[in-house]
């Protein structure tokens, strides 16, 4: 789901595939569905803010630095449903690239291990374990549930912004014994957002690039997007 769920008033026609409306189920079939999920991206567009202007301070830089960026943003909500897998439905996951031994037991890889393309995740977990993200040793780290927090993730346009400063988070789920719900919250900036060098010292410069252009790339590289890469092109021309 992306900013037209919430911010109705400001959606506008686009010719681009990254700002299409979002396919909201009918308010007959959910009565207050909508409100509620708008009412909730909202609230997680607060809280990416506060962090993004938190991350600023962090690195040094005016807390403001980042605000222009994300005004008119392109953050996506999603809702995930893990189903129990049958164990008996003959698909073979026992290969090291579905399954790994966790605390002795043996559990398939239900999300496979990536860092988000986004600035930072916000991550609501329903109370079953099953995620885990790397630390800087290379080790999976189990990141179970606690009520009343979200799991944050630094995505990939955050690393490249800064240079490598902030690492993007790498993660994977693992298959839990229950079915299994997640919401992240993707905090995005607008698609024509021009990312730049930071003046951050003893980090190298890039050439310039524009946030839909980088988006596009990323997400048509993951396996439920592939195969439409060619249905949108670079906006920005190469500097050449
Ligand atoms: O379900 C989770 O806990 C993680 C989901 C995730 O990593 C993603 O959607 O990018
Ligand atoms: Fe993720």
């Amino acid at each position: 789901m992306g900013p037209d769920l919430a911010h109705v008033a400001d959606a506008s026609a686009s010719d681009d595939p990254l700002c299409e409306p979002t396919p909201l189920p009918a308010e007959d079939a959910l009565p207050g569905w909508r409100a509620a999920a708008a009412d909730y991206y909202r609230a997680m567009e607060t809280v990416g803010n506060a962090l993004m202007r938190s991350i600023a301070r962090g690195l040094g830089l005016p807390e403001t630095i980042f605000d222009a960026y994300f005004e008119h943003g392109i953050s996506t909500l999603r809702l995930i449903r893990y189903p129990l897998r049958d164990a008996n439905a003959g698909v073979d996951t026992s290969g090291p690239e579905f399954s790994v031994v966790h605390k002795g037991e043996t559990r398939s890889i239900i999300g496979r291990e990536h860092a988000d393309s986004g600035f930072v995740t916000l991550l609501a977990q329903d109370g079953v374990e099953g995620l885990q993200a790397k630390n800087l040793a290379d080790e999976w780290i189990d990141v179970p549930p606690a009520n009343g927090t979200l799991a944050v993730n630094f995505g990939q346009l955050l690393e490249r912004w800064t240079g490598g400063r902030v690492r993007a988070t790498r993660h994977r789920v693992i298959a839990p014994k229950t079915a299994r719900f997640s919401i992240p919250f993707f905090y995005e900036p607008r698609v024509d957002a021009e990312i730049a060098s930071l003046p951050l010292s003893g980090t190298e410069s890039f050439e310039p690039f524009l946030y839909g252009d980088y988006l596009w790339e990323a997400a048509t590289n993951f396996v439920e997007m592939s195969g439409i890469k060619h249905l949108r092109q670079p906006r920005k021309a190469k500097a050449s």
